[in-house]
């Protein structure tokens, strides 16, 4: 399986921000895109994720594989950490959750709503839901931040047994991260247009 980028545009509020972009994700491979704060690392995952069309170019590769893991958690805070975990199995058609409890140190935590879990506890809930979509390609926005440095090296740990499972990790981060991986800086592919004017596609800001 390999993800391809071909000739890639994509643009936030209708405002072009990368154009021109193409690369590969191998199975097995992952791949950490730099560049500096609105460079536009999140608008070229959420084109990736399928959350937003790109202005011109082609992704192949992602249909249907993709899990996306966000700066929004998307959690039912409502809902109990175990029930979250089940609710997302169910729908990528999945049912065992303890991998992914025990993946990311959760099984104290099961039974808490996830509307009282800290901020890292919620990144742990919503990382570990990646393990419970069986999806190969991991899309992955800023993983780390809120979590110690235990909950790093968790995290690492899944990403790891992923790509031996020949799964693909795509994510933007600041760190180094503890596993292998190629660095794309996404920096050359910016495009020049900078009139924004308050322009925005977003439904909620
Ligand atoms: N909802 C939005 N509507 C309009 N423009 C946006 C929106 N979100 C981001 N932008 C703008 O789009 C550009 C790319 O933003 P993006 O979030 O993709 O950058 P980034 O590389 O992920 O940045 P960071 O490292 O700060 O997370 C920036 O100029 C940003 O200000």
């Amino acid at each position: 399986m390999v993800l391809k980028v071909r000739d890639l545009s994509v643009a936030r509020g209708g405002v072009p921000v990368l154009t021109g972009l193409s690369f590969d994700v191998g199975a097995g491979c992952a791949l950490i895109l730099r560049g500096p704060n609105g460079a536009g690392k999140t608008t070229l995952l959420r084109t990736m994720a399928g959350l937003q069309p790109p202005l011109s170019g082609e992704i192949t590769g992602a249909e249907d594989k993709v899990a996306y893991a966000a700066h929004s958690d998307g959690l039912k805070s409502m809902l109990t950490v175990r029930e979250n975990l089940t609710f997302w199995a169910a729908v990528f058609g999945q049912s065992d959750i303890t991998p992914a409890v025990t993946a990311f140190n959760l099984v104290e935590l099961q039974e808490r709503l996830a509307g009282t879990l800290s901020a890292g506890q919620k990144r742990r809930l919503g990382l570990a839901r990646l393990l419970v979509t069986g999806r190969p390609v991991w899309i992955l926005d800023e993983p780390t931040v809120s979590l110690d440095q235990d909950a790093v090296r968790l995290f690492e740990d899944a990403v790891a047994a992923h790509l031996a499972g020949g799964g693909s990790v795509i994510m933007a981060t600041h760190i180094v991260p503890g596993f292998e991986a190629e660095v794309l800086d996404i920096s050359p592919w910016r495009a020049t247009a900078e009139t924004r004017a308050g322009a925005s596609d977003e439904a909620f800001l």
